[in-house]
Parts: structure tokens; sequence; C-alpha cells
């Protein structure tokens, strides 16, 4: 018999509420749970511009900037994907960011990666993107936030995809980074139609969540929603800087949470949801395996887990994967699995009409994949 444990049933229940009943494996034949992920509709919250340029997109910009030392043989990228550590996954990963050189490039790689969550029946995406990193790098900030809307809007009309942005600042690169993003997600000339969120990436180690208050509270002043990534490669106490210093209503991946109850209980009592990134983890050695993953405990503490691929193409994953994997680590049948995609529709920034429609496709989607 598998059960969904409580966390992984929607989360979206008022207090007082009977709980819902256990999700019960039908006794009848063991169902494909691959197949069913591939036409379950899903939100993703947690996945990355550039860390989603896909192994023909990457060669192809390889093969336009001979300089770099990016593979432009596809099937070389995956040997060029695969990471020591997690200081090494950021070396490859601002690589891969110096191909993005034009307008053109982002159009481009926003367009194809808006194609590729498509595929995928993804319905809704917040996408991380990093501003800085291609301003400091030369392409004009009008011509860069042009780009980013038009490949959105072209992306809604012929994939029926919806795209929202979150800018973050690479912490890494200090406060400056921290100045520019916030001007470019706050000054009403710039900011793009898509923004509903504002993050902090890149390596934790030595970038204390504190200094970066002043940036997060100017954000929040301009409307925009608190995601910083806290507890990939650092303890619970990053984690409680997002949640206290930076405000944060989501937190990247809070791997780490999974060391203080405290916190757990916490996450669960004001439903700050985790958008837990499995193979990304393992990927940058922030978890040394699958099984080792704290995921079950955020289940079993009553945390809202939602399920996200981070860098799908680095990490050599996709979302469905992802979902297969939470299938395996939680123990789950297509009902838990349906009630996961919830969990990510309700932790999204999108409208409460776009979250009614997206749920309801769920349900009808599971509903019709039971009584086949
Ligand atoms: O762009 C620069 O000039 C720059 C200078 C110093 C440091 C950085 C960064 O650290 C950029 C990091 C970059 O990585 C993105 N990212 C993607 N996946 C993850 C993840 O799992 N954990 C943390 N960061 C991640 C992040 O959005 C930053 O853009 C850049
Ligand atoms: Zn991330």
């Amino acid at each position: 018999m598998t059960r969904a444990p409580p966390a992984t049933r929607r989360q979206g229940r008022r207090s007082g509420e009977e709980p819902l009943t256990e999700h019960l494996v039908d006794p009848r034949a063991p169902r494909d749970l691959k197949a069913f992920v591939a036409g379950l509709p899903k939100a993703e919250l947690h996945v990355h511009h550039v860390g989603s340029a896909s192994p023909r997109i990457v060669s192809e910009l390889a093969a336009r900037h001979p300089d770099s030392k990016v593979p432009t043989d596809p099937a070389a990228l995956v040997d060029y994907f695969s990471f020591t550590d997690f200081a090494h996954f950021i070396e490859v990963y601002l690589s891969v960011v110096d191909l993005i050189r034009t307008p053109e490039d982002v159009r481009l790689l926003t367009y194809e990666v808006a194609r590729d969550l498509a595929r995928q029946q993804v319905r809704y995406a917040e996408l991380t993107i990093t501003p800085f990193s291609s301003t400091r790098r030369g392409i004009d900030e009008r011509a860069f936030m042009d780009a980013i809307e038009d490949a959105r809007k072209s992306a809604e009309a012929d994939f029926g995809t919806v795209l929202r942005w979150c800018f973050d600042i690479p912490g890494e690169a200090g406060l400056e980074a921290a100045e520019e993003t916030t001007r470019l997600a706050t000054d009403d000339r710039l900011r793009p139609e898509g923004l509903v969120s504002f993050g902090l990436g890149g390596p934790e180690v030595g970038v204390p969540r504190p200094q970066f208050k002043p940036y997060f509270d100017r954000a929040i002043a301009a409307g925009l929603h608190s995601v910083p990534h806290a507890g990939e490669t650092t303890g619970p106490e990053t984690v409680w800087d997002a949640l206290t210093h930076l405000r944060a209503e989501r937190i990247g991946h809070g791997t780490s949470s999974a060391q203080d109850p405290k916190l757990l209980a916490h996450l669960a009592e004001h439903r700050i949801p985790l958008e837990v990134c499995p193979t990304s983890n393992i990927a940058t050695r922030a978890v040394r395996t699958l099984d080792e993953h704290p995921i079950k405990e955020f289940a079993e503490a009553g945390v809202v887990v939602t399920i996200n691929s981070d860098d799908p193409p680095m990490f050599g994953t996709d979302l469905d994967n992802e979902y297969a994997v939470a299938a395996r680590l939680l123990d789950l049948d297509e009902r838990g699995l349906a009630e996961l995609a919830k969990n990510a529709v309700e932790a999204s920034f999108l409208d409460a009409a776009g979250k009614a429609r997206i749920n309801e496709e769920i349900d009808t989607y599971t509903a019709g994949w039971l009584d086949r």
C-alpha cells in the first residue's frame, strides 16, 4: 500500500478541516507513473534562465563564439556538465553565461526554454534570471528587457505556457550586483511586465544573507515577492536569515532545514514552501545520494514541498524526471503526484483565476487517467 505523506497533500486546506484521507494505491496492476507525469499539467517555480539552455542551444552559441571553452559538441557537453563541487558548478555556469552576448541570444534562449517547458506540460513557470550578469557583460539593459518580454509573449501565444520572471542577485558579486539588480527590478522605466519576484543566487558560503536586506526591502516595497536561495550549501541558519532578514515567502532549496526541527516546524506552521530540486543537490554535491535527500523529512514534517529542476540540462534532468524522483523517494501514487503539482500551483505568484484553471486541469487529467 502506498501512501502520500501528509505534506505532499494539497496544502490549501484551511485549518480545522478534516485531514485528507491517505492516498492508497489501487490494487490493480501497477501503472506507469512516468507516463502519468509526462501528461500531468505542472507549474515550475525554481528554474534558471541560462541554466536551462538546452545542449543544442549551448552548442549553437558555443559555435558562434570560438573563443569560448564550452564544447560545441552536445555529446562533449555531458562531460563538461559534470561537477566536482558547487564552486565548479558556478564556474561552468558562468562559462555558459559568457555565451549569451546579444539581445537575440537572450530572445532565442528564452523562447527555446519555454518550448522545452511546454513539452513537459508546464503551464506556468517562474524563470530565474540574473540581469546583472548580462548587463555587466555588455548587453544593453533596455534591449535585454525587450528580448525577454518578446520571448515571453511569443511563448504564451505559441505554446500556451505562461512565464513570469524572478530577478536574482548573484550574491558572490556583492553589493554592486545587489544595487544593479534592485535598480533593474524597481525602475518603472525598465522593470519588465512579467517580473513577479526577487531572489538571491550563487554560492552561499562566505555570502551572508543579512547584507542584502536593504535591497530586498526595496524590491518588496516595489511589489515583488522574496524568494532567495538558502540552505543549499550552508546550514539552517542561512534559511533563518532568509526568513528574518529577507522576508522570504518561499525558500530556494532549503535543503539543510532538515537539520533543525524548529525550522521545519516554522516552515510547516507558516506554510513557507521549499523549492526542492533533488537532482541539482546531487549534481552540485550538496547532497551525497538521492536516498539521503531530506525531501521525505520535509514531507513528514508537514512542510509544503514543490518539485523543481533548477538547471535541467546541466544536471542531466528535466522536470518530469524530478517528479519521478519525488514519486520514488516519497512513495507516491498518481494522486500524490497530482497533489505535488498542486503544491507548486498554490505556492506560485500566479493570479487566483490562473491557479484555479491549472488546478482544474490537474484534477481533470488525473481523474481521466485513473478511470481509463
Ligand atoms: O555574473 C557575474 O559576473 C558573477 C560574478 C560572481 C558570481 C556570480 C555568480 O555566482 C552567478 C551564479 C548564478 O548561478 C545561478 N544559479 C543557478 N543554479 C543555482 C543554484 O542551484 N544555486 C545557486 N545559484 C544558482 C544564480 O541564479 C546566479 O545567476 C556571477
Ligand atoms: Zn537555483
